[in-house]
């Protein structure tokens, strides 16, 4: 495909996309909303630098590489996917949890926990999620024991939406260290002991 041919795509797809934008925020704009072709474009179309000019040369024609059609999601965040979130957070934060925890590192966990339970930006959630930790103290002396205690503490709040039990002998195979080069993000411990 030449590439005069494909910039005149480009263009037909933005003049496309433009009028969709347009009709779309016709049937859907309140008053008070913004409109959604002004900061947020329901997708939009962007390249790596401006290089859609008419005079600009050949070599300067957008390449095909360069498009980037982006679809945003304007949607609220529900509380199932916050939850995916926040356990995507708290498991591969256990995971990643040294097996040789430093005091402080030990404290934190705790404090994050507690923190949680009176942040979490679901208040039903966070007054449950209370009353676990009150009948689960965190316990989070290893990496071992930390994930361990998740995964029962996560299987607790399974239990109460009739969601099913996860084996936690499988924890580590479900969530494992973070995938990164010379293991850059794993949490360093300490090689002293501490209570
Ligand atoms: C602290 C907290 C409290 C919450 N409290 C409530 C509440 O009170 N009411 C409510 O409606 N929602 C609550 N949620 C959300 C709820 O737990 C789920 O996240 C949500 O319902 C989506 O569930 P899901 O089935 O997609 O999987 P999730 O439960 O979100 O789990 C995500 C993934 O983790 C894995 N997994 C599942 N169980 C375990 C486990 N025990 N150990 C390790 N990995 C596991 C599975 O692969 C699963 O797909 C809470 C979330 C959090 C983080």
């Amino acid at each position: 495909m030449s590439d005069n041919l494909l910039q005149h795509l480009f263009q037909t797809f933005q003049k496309i996309s433009g009028c969709v934008q347009a009709h779309f925020s016709n049937l859907v704009a309140q008053p008070h909303h913004r409109s959604p072709s002004a900061k947020n474009p329901l997708f939009s179309i962007s390249a790596s630098s401006s290089k859609v000019n008419p005079s600009t040369t050949d070599a300067d024609l957008l390449q095909p590489k360069d498009i980037l059609i982006k679809i945003k999601s304007t949607a609220p965040v529900t509380k199932e996917e916050l939850g995916r979130a926040t356990w995507t957070f708290l498991h591969t934060l256990a995971a990643q949890y040294p097996e040789k925890p430093t005091r402080q590192q030990k404290k934190d966990v705790k404090e994050l926990m507690a923190i949680l339970s009176r942040m979490y930006p679901c208040k039903e959630c966070a007054d449950h999620f209370k009353e676990v930790l009150r009948a689960n103290p965190v316990l989070a002396g290893s990496q071992t024991e930390f994930s361990q205690w998740l995964c029962h503490v996560h299987n607790v709040v399974n239990r109460s939406l009739g969601k099913l039990v996860f084996p936690c002998e499988r924890v580590d195979a479900r969530w494992g260290k973070l995938e990164c080069e010379q293991r850059a993000c794993d949490l360093q411990g300490t090689d002293f002991p501490v209570d």
